[in-house]
């Protein structure tokens, strides 16, 4: 599909203009299902192919202002990160993605510039995922709203919970950690430079395999990492009632956040421990497993002493843990 036709936006229609079935015919047509879809958008319904005869299924939605802005982020971006942060979910569980349902809404202004964006967005990331958009609704709203579901096939493996981690087992993660943090400070801070980090903001990249290497390897808990490192294993101790503790010196920087956190008068430790939206996955595994290739084992699990927590090098971490929902800004 050529984006690019009405690339002057003083140019495109609105979305009143062309209408709800212009838009949904604008993102569906020409473009070919995964192999997992039976029957793709245009019914009532879709019909996806569960192999295994379990559905893994999980929902997220991103809210113009508070997940986005376009001014900071190309439509494209805004949709691949709607699709990357459900798949990542998907992954988390150890599952493969088949498809993604995108509930969409709009103002009636809203050029088709923009939704045609979003949907090359959706549908890139979607077949990055080795799946596509199935389906979706499209509805006028006050802001901009976009609701992705994802669906995911586990292959035969038991999922793997937040519930599983054991005293003895080692942490482990993959991916960049902070990276999207300190793209959304360089960002905020109105700098340029930092590239690659302002990329990871807008865009995050989860290695979708990683989710089946982890299970493969057998990984006893597996999350992604969307709040925040501290706050996400904060969860997967709650729920295995286990401590977690950190090593410093073993959590990757990277020259390019370490230069960023320079810049910006920032510690490097509170991006990389309390930045959300990296989509990097976080696993623990038994000390005998033999972990993936590209993963790295930060830290170790022990047995509550009190409550369940996670400790950076012994202490309680004194930052901000990650992003919650309803205090405007960070735990
Ligand atoms: N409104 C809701 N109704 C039911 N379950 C919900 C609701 N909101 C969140 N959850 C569930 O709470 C859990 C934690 O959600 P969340 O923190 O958003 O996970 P993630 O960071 O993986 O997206 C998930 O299992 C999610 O399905
Ligand atoms: C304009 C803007 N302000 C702030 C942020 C920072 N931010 C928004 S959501 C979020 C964390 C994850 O969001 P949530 O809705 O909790 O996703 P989930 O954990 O359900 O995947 C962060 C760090 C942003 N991405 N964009
Ligand atoms: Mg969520
Ligand atoms: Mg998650
Ligand atoms: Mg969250």
């Amino acid at each position: 599909m050529d984006i690019g036709a009405d690339r002057d936006e003083s140019h495109s229609p609105t979305v009143a203009q062309v209408g709800e079935f212009g838009v949904i015919d604008r993102s569906t047509r020409g473009r070919i299902q995964s192999s997992h879809t039976i029957l793709g958008p245009g019914d009532d319904a879709a019909v996806v192919a569960a192999a295994d005869g379990r559905v893994v299924a999980t929902t997220d939605m991103l809210v113009e202002g508070r997940h986005f802005r376009l001014d900071w982020s190309s439509p494209i971006d805004v949709g691949r990160k709607a699709v990357a942060q459900n798949g990542a979910d998907i992954s988390a569980m150890g599952a493969r993605c088949t498809g993604f349902l995108v509930a969409l809404g709009c103002p009636a202004s809203t050029s088709v510039e923009v939704t045609d964006g979003l949907s090359e967005g959706f549908w890139r990331e979607a077949q990055r995922a080795g799946a596509s958009i199935i389906g979706g609704d499209l509805v006028q709203s006050e802001e901009l709203v976009i609701s992705i579901t994802a669906l995911g096939d586990l292959e035969g493996r038991p999922p793997v919970l937040r519930s599983g981690a054991r005293p003895g087992d080692v942490v482990a993660v993959f991916g960049h950690l902070g990276w999207s943090a300190a793209g959304l400070a360089v960002l905020e801070a109105g700098r340029s430079g930092h590239a690659a980090l302002v990329d990871a903001h807008r865009v995050p990249a989860p290695e979708y395999e990683q989710g089946v290497s982890a299970a493969l390897a057998g990984a006893t808990s597996l999350t992604d990492v969307s709040d925040g490192l501290v706050a996400d294993l904060g969860h997967i101790a709650q729920a295995s009632s286990v401590s977690v503790d950190l090593n410093s010196d073993l959590l990757d920087t990277g020259s390019e956040i370490v230069s960023a956190a320079t810049d910006l008068g920032v510690s490097v430790l509170s991006w990389v421990l309390g930045g959300g939206e990296d989509h990097a996955f976080a696993a623990t595994f038994p000390r005998t497993a033999r972990i993936p290739d590209g993963w790295t084992v930060v830290g170790h699990v022990s047995g509550p002493s009190g409550a369940p927590m996670v400790t950076v090098d012994g202490e309680p971490f004194s930052g901000p843990a990650g992003w919650s929902s309803f205090d405007g800004s960070t735990e």
